[in-house]
């Protein structure tokens, strides 16, 4: 099945005419070839690689380098999907020019479709800087993982309405700073409704209701792999980590018992040739 990329010209009018983008996070080429299979609409390259692939227990460990590699297997496996680069904890704090640049780089090396980046007001700027420099951003407000420092932790927001407030106004400066899409994340659902009622650019949803204009997961979530822990809004979809043990046990238990591998998982000699290194062996 071979399928176009979209373009932010077939996102914004799947909003408008209210199809669901739907999208999930792949850090590499397998993965991204068996969504792009699927009819996966966006994948995204999230820094939640730091957690799920490399094990920190943040995000803010992750590096530009490590985030080229794997959003550069992920493009290769899926050639013609809209792909997300997500910039990580320190490519774009510093200033504009930091941020401009570390967003080019996603684009030459990496070959993506746009790049992601978290917070709203005190990144409208910098937003508006990489947008002149003729690439799209996509925003990201609500629970930011790369500031849980600031935040307290893997917290919930706009659960009262001074905090519904202030995660509305995030939203709006991301949207007058040049940003063709936003994501949510972990927002109520009448906070998430609010901000897609009112942007006219699509509004994404993880952990943020379905009342907007399409939905991420983390990979890993869905197939149920991750074992660390499992936010509230995640749903499991299979729970392949419970087969890949089985997978697993069963290896070791046939490896020690000398059942594999059979005979058809080797290689045959060229006839007669054994008897001939016998032979060779012997003299
Ligand atoms: N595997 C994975 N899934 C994710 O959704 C995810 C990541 N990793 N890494 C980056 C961030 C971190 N995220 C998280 C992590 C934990 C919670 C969580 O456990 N929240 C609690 C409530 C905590 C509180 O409000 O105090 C919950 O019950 O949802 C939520 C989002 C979302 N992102
Ligand atoms: C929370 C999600 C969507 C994200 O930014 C990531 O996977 O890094
Ligand atoms: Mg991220």
């Amino acid at each position: 099945m071979s399928k176009k990329k979209l373009s932010r010209i077939d996102l914004q009018n799947m909003k408008d005419k209210g199809e669901k983008a739907v999208w999930m996070t792949a850090y590499d080429f397998t993965t991204a070839q068996l969504a792009e299979q699927a009819g996966m609409d966006m994948l995204l390259v999230g820094d939640s690689l730091g957690m799920v692939v490399y094990g920190y227990n943040g995000t803010v460990p992750v590096t530009m380098d490590q985030s080229i590699y794997h959003t550069e297997a992920v493009r290769r496996g899926a050639p013609n999907t809209f792909i997300i680069g997500d910039m990580p904890f320190g490519t774009y704090q510093a200033g504009w020019d930091d941020a401009v640049k570390n967003a080019v780089r996603f684009h030459k090396e990496a070959g993506v479709d746009c790049i992601k980046l978290e917070g709203g007001v005190r990144v409208a700027d910098t937003i508006e800087a990489i947008t002149d420099g003729g690439m799209l951003v996509m925003g990201h407000v609500g629970l930011t993982p790369q500031s849980t420092g600031a935040l307290g932790g893997f917290k919930a927001q706009g659960r009262t309405a001074d905090s519904a407030m202030a995660v509305i106004e995030d939203a709006m400066a991301v949207y007058e700073a040049g940003a063709f899409s936003l994501l949510v994340e972990a927002v109520p659902p009448e906070v998430t409704k609010i901000i897609a009622d009112e942007l006219p650019i699509p509004v994404y949803s993880i952990g943020a209701g379905v009342d907007c204009d399409g939905q991420v997961m983390i990979v890993s979530d869905i197939l149920g792999v991750f074992q660390a822990f499992t936010p509230k809004f995640v749903k499991k979809y299979a729970n392949l980590g419970a087969e890949m043990q089985k997978v697993f046990e069963t290896y070791i238990k046939e490896v020690k018992a000398g059942e594999f591998p059979a005979a058809e998982h080797t290689y045959k000699m060229v006839q007669g040739e054994f008897e001939k290194l016998q032979k060779m062996r012997t003299e």
